[in-house]
């Protein structure tokens, strides 16, 4: 047991797949694993363990934001001993070639949050991904007939930000996409010598303005399930 997540020792597979949303958690689990069990619902941030075609897997939710995010995923790796962390999430297209429900992989992870900032002295670090899950995430894409957009993203702090216009500036310099906790997942995974992937959909766009429904985000997302699932070691 850690502070928030209420596991057994053993409970949690060495692959882990984080949606933001919990509920995430459950459908997947529900409709994707077999014989899955939920081993945690502290703070109603279900998580559960199961098969996919054999292979054990985990899917944990982390709720919004990197503070958020980075309590799983600590506990995760130093009390689960968890080596592939894959999230799965939603976010806003800041690209016209980047339509509502595409796949977009997660190189790096540019940031606007201070986390880094105060962790290395207000230096600039560059999270990035785990080559051998980003490989396998790509081929697998492919293979299943999907073309991902793979290049660096925007983990915000500020959903609503004061400035409508801000993510014009990333957008020009080439960031595809916008989210709120993968700056903070892959900084904890290359810390503690661990994998990590995030695998996005677009749920909206800052471009057109367009937007897909809650439903819609917590269900009709199943490309980036499979792509996780099917990489998942
Ligand atoms: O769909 P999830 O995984 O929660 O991801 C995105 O959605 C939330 C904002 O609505 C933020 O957590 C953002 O990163
Ligand atoms: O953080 C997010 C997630 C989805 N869509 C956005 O615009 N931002």
């Amino acid at each position: 047991m850690s502070i928030h997540i209420g596991a057994k020792e053993n409970e949690i597979a060495q692959t882990v797949l984080l949606p933001g949303d919990p509920l995430r958690a459950k459908y997947i689990a529900e409709n994707f694993l077999e014989d899955a069990k939920c081993y945690n619902e502290v703070r109603g941030m279900y998580g559960f363990t199961g098969y996919y075609k054999g292979k054990r897997v985990s899917v944990q939710g982390t709720g919004m934001g990197v503070p958020s995010l980075s309590i799983y995923v600590n506990e995760l790796i130093n009390s689960y001993n968890v080596k592939n962390l894959i999230r799965i999430g939603t976010c806003g297209s800041l690209q016209p070639d980047i339509k509502l429900r595409d796949i977009v992989i997660a190189m790096s992870s540019s940031t606007d949050s201070a986390i880094n900032k105060i962790r290395f002295n207000g230096m600039d670090y560059a999270p990035t991904a785990s080559f051998k899950l980003l490989k396998k995430a790509y081929d697998k894409a492919m293979e299943l007939g999907i073309q991902p957009k793979v290049g660096n993203i925007l983990t915000t702090d500020t959903f609503y930000n004061d400035d409508p216009d801000s993510w014009k500036l990333w957008a020009k310099f080439g960031v595809l996409a916008v989210e709120m906790e993968t700056a903070g997942l892959y900084t904890l995974a290359a810390k503690y010598n661990v994998d990590a992937l995030t695998i996005l959909t677009v749920s909206d766009s800052l471009v057109t303005g367009e937007a897909t429904t809650a439903e819609e985000r917590q269900k009709t997302f199943m490309n980036m399930v499979k792509i996780a699932l099917e990489i998942a070691e």
